[in-house]
């Protein structure tokens, strides 16, 4: 009998009455904002056990919910707190204390063959235009999701203009290890993994990428990267929709896209095309990000939509997907991205923060959904 059991009894599960009483509790206490609906009918209530007086709930969430889990906590506690204090059929049954539970169980991708790959989910972060804030949002949306407790890398895959290594302060000069003289792996910074062209070349040396090399260049990145087990992989896209952009889509397992845009015109007819070429190799597109959507003065407060207003959602509906969230333009933003210490890591309280996790766990619960399956390549990536 393990020392759990000793201790508190061997946990019995609570059938009948008193289970449906506590599942139907937990519905009416709270709507999931990433499921979209509350935990007993999203299948979130995995087991409801009792062990003497006590009553255990298990949680389980297909997203990573380190943080957001107390967020959760915070909704549910004063319900159950109630029902254990004054229900009848409770009281009766001699149970007085509860204890919630929570585990995240990510799903693979079901397009990506298990047993050849130990990387779960890799998603394409793209724009259509340059400029629009899709490398900082990239790196915001990875730091977010490895804070809720995820195994999370970036392959950055802007061979002209690599940025992620700048955005995660790695210091000039870095270069990953090699293993077999052929195999590399990934740069470790803030509790990510970061493979990128900014690594394998100096910052002197020319690049003279054209398409098709450019393509076999990217899927040499990313193939003989030591990723190890990861949960997500974000793929920081060139800007633009050209062969590059065809030639990954086609040929790596992606689990679905995420376009990030400014509400202006010009960026919107970009992000389109963005849209237009995932859905053309029938890769889901997640969402959408609208970024630098409106400017809070500092000095007076004066809110400015100076990039237009509602383009995102626009968008989002014209494509049948969904606005996954809407960032404001933040000098800090800018500021801590070009010290090489994003808002996600060196301001963890701030406002922003919590809107890059929002989105990034809004990510997270659309691509578990099992209805997004698209038919995918089997690639095999190299074990670490
Ligand atoms: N929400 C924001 N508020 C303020 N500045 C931002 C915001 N998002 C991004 N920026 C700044 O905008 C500039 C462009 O951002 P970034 O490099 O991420 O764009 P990009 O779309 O990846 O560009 P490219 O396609 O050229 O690689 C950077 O200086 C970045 O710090």
């Amino acid at each position: 009998m393990s020392f759990w059991n000793r201790l508190f009894g061997k946990p019995t599960p609570l059938t009948g009455e008193l289970e449906a009483l506590i599942r139907s509790t937990l519905a009416s206490a709270y709507i999931d904002p990433y499921f979209g609906e509350d935990l007993n009918a999203a299948g979130a209530i995995s087991d409801i056990v009792k062990s003497q007086q006590t009553v255990q709930i298990g949680i389980r969430l297909n997203y990573p919910a380190k943080l957001h889990q107390q967020k959760i906590h915070a909704a549910l506690n004063p319900v159950l707190a109630d029902l254990f204090a004054n229900s009848a059929p409770l009281n009766a049954a001699k149970l007085t204390g509860y204890e919630l539970k929570f585990f995240s169980e990510i799903p693979a991708h079901k397009g990506q063959r298990q047993e050849a790959s130990r990387v779960k989910n890799i998603i394409a972060v793209a724009s259509g235009k340059g400029g629009v804030g899709k490398s900082t949002t990239t790196v915001n949306l990875a730091l977010a999701l490895a804070a809720e407790g995820a195994q999370v890398a970036i392959l950055d895959a802007d061979l002209y203009g690599p940025s992620q290594p700048k955005l995660l302060g790695i210091p000039e000069g870095t270069t990953p290890a090699t293993r077999d003289m052929r195999y590399y792996a990934p740069i470790t910074a803030h509790g990510i993994k970061m493979m990128s062209m900014g690594v394998m070349v100096s910052e002197k040396t020319p690049l003279m990428w054209r398409g098709p090399v450019a393509s076999e260049t990217l899927q040499q990145l990313i193939l003989q990267t030591l990723w190890g087990d990861l949960d997500y992989l974000l793929i920081d896209m060139p800007p633009g929709t050209g062969d590059i952009h065809i030639t990954m889509a086609q040929s790596l397992a992606i689990a679905g896209a995420v376009i990030v845009t400014t509400p202006q015109d010009i960026a919107l007819l970009d992000a389109r095309k963005g849209i237009e070429m995932f859905q053309k190799v029938d890769i889901p597109v997640l969402g959408v990000i609208e970024n630098m959507a409106s400017h809070r003065c500092s000095a007076c407060g004066y809110t400015d939509d100076i990039f237009g207003t509602d383009g995102g959602t626009m968008l989002a509906r014209e494509w049948h997907t969904e606005l996954l969230g809407s960032l404001p333009l933040d000098y800090k933003v800018r500021e801590r991205s070009d010290s090489g210490l994003p808002m996600v890591i060196s301001e963890p309280e701030s406002e922003i923060t919590k809107q890059y996790h929002d989105i990034a766990l809004r990510l997270a619960a659309n691509v578990a959904r099992p209805d997004w399956v698209t038919p995918l390549p089997n690639i095999s990536f190299v074990d670490d």
